[in-house]
């Protein structure tokens, strides 16, 4: 395999444009097959079953009983972490917090869409919700802060995180930091689908929620996917991904240095280069080698299986309209607008779940908290999907309310439909019946 793979676009047929659009989670055939029997054995086995998992598949010794993180573990968490990673974690979560706050919609609203007669909306959050912590190729404190921030803002009363635990048997001590600081208290050291059938079905130790969000492996997104009518899965975030367009306003370097950023989470992820310049196209391929000299060696492995697989590369387009119209094929969990006039390729991008733009808003920054998400949809669900938000946390209950003086002009229109539609006793419950009650 070569360290890059690179695509001339134009040269490339119907099929090897298509095969760009597939990431490793587009077939999830082998994952869902072995995650059949894992649900299967926390449903019927329960807490027993969470001990065995975490025993061989996290290669982690969590005692009988210590499925919960106790009070005595968050103490150890914030003595262990250094004070400027908990300083960083407190500046991300305000920031979190800022933004979600904006985002926060009315309790309720009602508009008199008729005179007399008034509808609207009335928002609640839900009552139970698990947000999943990933801890297998990375620990992950900033996606313990991106989805516990907008869980409190929406007012979810009960709250649990769901993660892998450590060999030690205990939970990464940063991610219990980011937990306590954004207001979460109850931590289950599950992780991969066997944390997402305990939240699904309950088990001894772990209360069952309502729904679970958070990103994960493809264990967890197959788990997700079989559990979908026993648990609301919430939006689909699996291996992380990006897209870096360039035009040739930058410098190629700097898209290889942006690249990396994603590709570096696992060999599962994907990350592309995608410009019509060719000399930002060769300024990338030759800057890769000085930028992963700087990198430890699992990263490198990791991004160079990324960037010279299926997933990954740099891809030349004969054109900017061309880039466009790929990254919106693409639909991309984050997308980098590398120019120096972003706002002019803004304007055509529709298919994106994160858009980052310029030269000194990369991917990290927004991975570790400028404010908006960093659970996003992948696998091109960033064309019905959007990031996660305070919106995944409350549902909608729709408002009506009409008064007498409304009542008889909307009685004649349902009349007059359910009359055609053949039900009789909606047409009766608006019919001079009903007006007889009323009258008394
Ligand atoms: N989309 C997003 O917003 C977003 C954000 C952060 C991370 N991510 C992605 O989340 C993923 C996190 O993955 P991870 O591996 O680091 O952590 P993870 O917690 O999702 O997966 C690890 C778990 O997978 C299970 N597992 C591993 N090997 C298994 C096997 N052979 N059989 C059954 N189960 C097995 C284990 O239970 C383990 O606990 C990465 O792909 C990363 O790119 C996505
Ligand atoms: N890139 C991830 C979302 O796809 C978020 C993250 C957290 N830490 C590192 N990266
Ligand atoms: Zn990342």
């Amino acid at each position: 395999m070569t360290d890059v793979s690179f695509h001339d676009y134009a040269k490339l047929d119907a099929v090897g444009r298509a095969a760009l659009l597939k990431r490793s989670e587009t077939d999830l055939t082998f994952f869902l097959d072995k995650v059949g029997p894992i649900i299967e054995a926390v449903k019927t086995e329960g807490d027993a079953a969470l001990h065995r998992f975490a025993r061989d598949l996290d290669k982690a010794d969590v005692k009988p009983g210590a499925l919960k993180a106790t009070e005595a573990e968050f103490d150890a968490a914030f003595k262990a972490v250094e004070p400027e990673v908990v300083e960083a974690i407190r500046y991300g979560i305000e920031n979190i917090r800022r933004f979600h706050e904006e985002q926060k919609p009315e309790a309720m609203w009602l508009k008199e869409i008729r005179p007399g007669a008034f509808a609207g909306d009335r928002v609640t959050p839900i009552k139970s919700v698990a947000l999943y912590i990933p801890r297998g190729k990375g620990a992950f404190p900033s996606v313990t802060m991106m989805t516990a921030v907008p869980a409190v803002v929406a007012g979810v009363p009960d709250l649990a995180i769901v993660t892998p635990p450590t060999p030690d048997g205990s939970v990464d001590a940063a991610t219990l930091v980011a937990a306590r600081l954004a207001g979460v208290e109850t931590v289950y050291k599950v992780g991969g689908a066997q944390a997402v059938a305990a939240v699904a079905f309950g088990t001894e130790t772990v209360k069952p929620a309502l729904k679970i969000v958070g990103p994960g492996s493809p264990w967890v997104v197959a788990a997700k996917r079989l559990l979908s009518g026993v648990i609301d899965a919430g939006l689909p975030a699996g291996p992380s991904e990006a897209i870096i367009f360039a035009d040739d306003t930058v410098h190629g370097g700097l898209a290889a240095l942006d690249v990396l950023i994603e590709a570096e989470h696992g060999p599962d992820s994907s990350a592309y280069i995608v410009t019509h310049s060719h000399r930002v196209a060769e300024e990338a391929l030759a800057a890769l080698p000085e930028h992963w000299a700087r990198m430890t060696p699992q990263r490198v492995e990791f991004s160079k299986k990324v960037l010279g697989g299926a997933f990954g590369g740099i891809i030349l387009t004969s054109s900017v309209e061309e880039s466009h119209a790929f990254v919106n094929a693409y639909a991309p969990e984050h997308l980098e607008i590398l120019s120096t006039d972003p706002y002019a390729h803004l304007g055509k991008i529709t298919e994106a779940a994160e858009i980052l733009m310029g030269p000194y808003t990369p991917v990290s920054i927004a991975n570790f908290g400028l404010g908006p998400n960093a659970v996003l949809p992948t696998s091109r669900w960033a064309r019905t999907w959007g990031p996660l938000s305070v919106f995944d946390f409350v549902k909608r209950s729709s408002i009506g309310y009409v008064t007498a003086s409304a009542y008889p002009e909307l009685a004649h229109t349902a009349r007059v439909l359910a009359r055609y539609e053949g039900f009789s006793s909606h047409e009766q419950a608006v019919s001079s019946v009903r007006d007889a009650y009323l009258k008394g």
